[in-house]
């Protein structure tokens, strides 16, 4: 038997006339993330941790920003891939930790509704699904409100 890690990281930039959307969550705010999908960092940083995981190509070969029938495509189905590219594989998903670096909005009252809509996604609990975020107490591009990073780390158990 085979524990393994994968690591995930993005970033989206904040824009005009687009929901937020994080972990699968609509939120209320004055912006939202500009994407060719539906922007959600949080997820995308999920599915990298675990594609990471379970030693697969990133995000963009699954889902090629230059495909134009994925345009405004939910995060949400993107975790779905990788809960069926684990299942074809009999990787079982251990948890998922993650947290976001954003300036505005707080996003931790929404922390129970995104482990609810990701857990779904992944077929997993959502004790299973970590979520956390912090300012960058002004600092660089997320202090000066220009977008929303994510970083995320997965554990899969692997067959022999
Ligand atoms: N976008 C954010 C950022 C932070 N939080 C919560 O606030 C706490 C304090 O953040 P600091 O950066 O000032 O340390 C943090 O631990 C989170 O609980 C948030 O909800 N949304
Ligand atoms: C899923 C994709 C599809 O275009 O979403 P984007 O909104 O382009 O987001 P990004 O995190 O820049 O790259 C991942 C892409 O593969």
């Amino acid at each position: 038997m085979m524990y393994r890690t994968g690591i995930g990281y993005d970033v989206h930039q904040f824009a005009e006339n687009r929901p937020l959307i994080l972990g699968g969550v609509e939120i209320e705010h004055s912006h939202g993330l500009a994407g060719h999908s539906d922007a959600d960092v949080l997820s995308h940083a999920i599915a990298d941790s675990l594609l990471g995981a379970m030693g697969l190509p990133d995000i963009g070969h699954y889902f090629p920003p230059t495909d134009d029938s994925i345009e405004g495509i939910s995060s949400l189905k993107i975790l779905e891939k990788c809960r069926e590219l684990a299942d074809e594989r009999g990787a079982v998903i251990q948890n998922v930790d993650s947290s976001m670096i954003a300036e505005a909005p707080k996003v931790l009252p929404h922390a129970e509704a995104m482990k609810e809509k990701i857990a779904a996604a992944l077929g997993v609990t959502t004790g299973q699904i970590g979520i956390k975020a912090t300012t960058n107490e002004t600092m660089g591009f997320v202090g000066r409100h220009e977008g929303i990073a994510a970083l995320a780390s997965a554990m899969i158990y692997v067959p022999d």
